[in-house]
C-alpha cells in the first residue's frame, strides 16, 4: 500500500526559530507486559507479576502524542520490536522453526523466554543520544544507538533499534547515525543525557550523566566511558560537554536513568537537590557553560526522591510551544500526590519559566518505569533536515487514526504471566506487529 501522506512544514518553524523538536515516541508493542526483569528499577519490580493491557497501553500512548500534536508540536514514531525475539534465542541455542524455538525457551529457561518478549522498546528515550546540527562540528544531526548493555532485555534492542533509525534519518546530508558503543560500557542514550541551549536552533550544552557501580547496590546503568565515546563521536566542542555523576542516593532510590530526576529544555533545567552527585559543582559548571541558564529544583525537604521517583515528577517532558510558553507535560500519578501537585502549582504560579502544566495518562508504561519522557526521544531539526526524514515514521491525525485501527484490531487486551507459554499469544503479537508495518507502508524485512 502507499506509504500515508505527511504534513511537512510550510513557512516558518514559528515564534522559536529556524529549528523544532519532534519528538519520536515508541508505540507500546503488542508483547506490553509485567516480567520484573529490570533490577533498581522499583515500578518494574512492584508489578512484577500483574496482569497488563497492551492494548489500553498503545492507547494511552497515541493519546499522549495527540496531545503532543494538539500542544502544536510535532510528533514521530517508532515501531515496536519484533517479540518474542526468536533470532536471539537462536543464538542462545534453541532451534527449530521460532514456535519450536519459543517453546523450548519456554520449557528450559522461561526467564530467557521472558527477555525475548519484552516491549521494552516503547522507551525511546533509551533508543540513543541525539546531539542536533548546531552543537556538531559537521552541522549534521548525530544519533548514536544505546547498547542497553546493562539489562539483558533490553540489550536486545540495539541492532533493529539502529535499523529504524538508519531508515528514518538515512539522508546522510542531514543526519549521521553512529552503531551502538561496545557492550560492557553501558549507554542508555538520551534518558542520561540534556541539552541546554538558549534556543534550540542556537549552539547547545550537551550534559551526559553517569552512574558509578556500588558493591550491593543497585546497577548505574550509564558508564563515563561510553559517554565520552558518544561526544567524541558525535563531534562536540568539549568545552561545551559536560560528564555529570548522578547522585548514588539517587540511583538508590530507583532512579535508575537521570531521566527520573532532570529534565532540560532550552534555557531551563528542571531537577530535583538530589539529581547529581557534587551538586554545587554540576551547577556551577553549567552557569559558566550557558549564561542565561535557569534552573527550577525540587528541594528535598518538599519532595523526597522516594516521592519524585514513585510519581516521576521529573519524567515530565519539558516543551516549548509555538508561542513560546513552557509547559510541563506531567504523568497522571503527579496530580494524585497532593504534596507533588501543590508543589508544581506554586511552580507555575511563581515568576519562573515553567508556565502550564498539562497532564497525561500512562499507567501502563508508568507501571514499569516508563513515564512521559521515557517514551519519547527528542530529535530536534531544521525545515530542511525534517523534510528529509523518512515520512511514515511522522505522525499526522490521520496516521494515529490508522495506528489505532491496528491497536484496537491486533493488539492483545490482556496478557498474564503464564500466557508468555502459549502459541496463541506468539503468533498474535507477530501478526499485530506486521498488521501495523504495513499499515504504515513499511515491507517486510525493511525493519
Ligand atoms: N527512564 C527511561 N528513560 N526509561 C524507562 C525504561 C523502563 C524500563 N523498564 C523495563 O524494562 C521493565 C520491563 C519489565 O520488567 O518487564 C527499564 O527499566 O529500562
Amino acid at each position: 500500500m502507499e506509504p500515508p501522506a505527511v504534513g511537512r512544514w510550510t513557512g516558518q518553524m514559528g515564534a522559536r526559530g529556524t529549528m523544532v523538536e519532534i519528538n519520536f515516541d515508541g508505540l507500546i508493542g503488542p508483547s506490553h507486559n509485567y516480567a520484573g526483569l529490570s533490577f533498581g528499577n522499583v515500578a518494574s519490580a512492584t508489578n512484577a507479576g500483574a496482569v497488563a493491557a497492551p492494548r489500553a497501553a498503545a492507547l494511552q500512548g497515541l493519546a499522549k502524542m495527540r496531545r503532543m500534536m494538539a500542544l502544536g508540536l510535532r510528533q514521530g514514531l517508532l515501531l515496536p520490536h519484533d517479540r518474542p525475539h526468536a533470532p536471539w534465542l537462536r543464538a542462545l541455542g534453541f532451534d527449530g522453526d521460532d514456535e519450536a524455538v519459543f517453546a523450548a525457551a519456554w520449557r528450559e529457561e522461561p526467564a530467557l523466554l521472558r527477555n525475548a518478549f519484552s516491549a521494552s522498546a516503547m522507551w525511546t528515550a533509551n533508543a540513543g543520544t541525539v546531539s542536533p546540527g548546531p552543537d556538531t562540528a559537521d552541522g549534521r544531526c548525530h544519533l548514536s544507538v544505546a547498547n542497553l548493555s546493562t539489562m539483558l532485555h533490553r540489550g536486545i534492542e540495539a541492532q533493529e533499534t539502529a535499523r529504524q533509525l538508519r531508515l528514518a534519518f538515512r539522508n546522510e546530508r542531514f543526519f549521521a547515525v553512529h552503531d551502538a558503543v561496545p557492550a560492557g560500557l553501558g549507554d542508555e542514550g538520551a534518558a542520561n543525557f540534556m541539552r541546554l541551549c538558549p534556543r534550540h536552533d542556537a549552539a547547545g550544552v550537551e550534559v551526559f550523566v553517569y552512574g558509578e557501580r556500588h558493591e550491593g547496590g543497585f546497577p548505574a546503568r550509564q558508564s563515563r566511558a561510553a559517554s565520552a565515546a558518544v561526544a567524541r563521536r558525535h563531534g562536540l566542542d568539549p568545552t561545551r560537554v559536560l560528564l555529570a555523576r548522578q547522585s548514588e542516593a539517587a540511583i538508590a532510590a530507583g532512579a535508575f536513568h537521570n531521566d527520573v530526576v532532570a529534565v532540560a529544555n532550552e534555557h531551563v533545567l528542571f531537577a530535583h537537590e538530589q539529581a547529581f552527585e557534587d551538586r554545587g559543582a554540576v551547577l556551577d559548571a553549567l552557569h559558566a557553560a550557558m549564561p542565561g541558564l535557569i534552573v527550577v529544583e525540587a528541594p528535598a525537604n518538599r519532595i523526597g526522591l522516594e516521592q519524585a521517583v514513585r510519581t516521576y515528577l521529573f519524567n515530565s517532558q519539558l516543551i516549548t510551544l509555538p508561542s513560546g510558553e513552557m509547559t510541563l507535560v506531567l504523568p497522571a500519578e503527579t496530580r494524585d500526590a497532593p504534596e507533588v501537585w501543590r508543589w508544581l502549582e506554586e511552580v507555575v504560579a511563581g515568576p519562573g519559566p515553567i508556565d502550564r502544566l498539562e497532564v497525561v495518562e500512562v499507567r501502563e508504561s508508568m507501571r514499569n518505569g516508563g513515564g512521559p519522557a521515557c517514551l519519547r526521544l527528542r530529535v530536534a531539526v531544521d525545515e530542511a533536515a525534517a523534510a528529509a526524514i523518512d515520512p511514515r515514521f511522522l505522525l499526522d491525525e490521520r496516521v494515529c487514526d490508522d495506528v489505532e485501527a491496528v491497536v484496537a484490531r491486533h493488539w492483545p487486551e490482556a496478557i498474564h504471566p503464564d500466557d508468555l507459554g502459549d502459541p496463541d499469544l506468539w503468533r498474535q503479537c507477530r501478526v499485530a506487529r506486521t498488521a501495523l508495518l504495513d499499515r504504515l507502508g513499511f515491507s517486510a524485512g525493511e525493519v
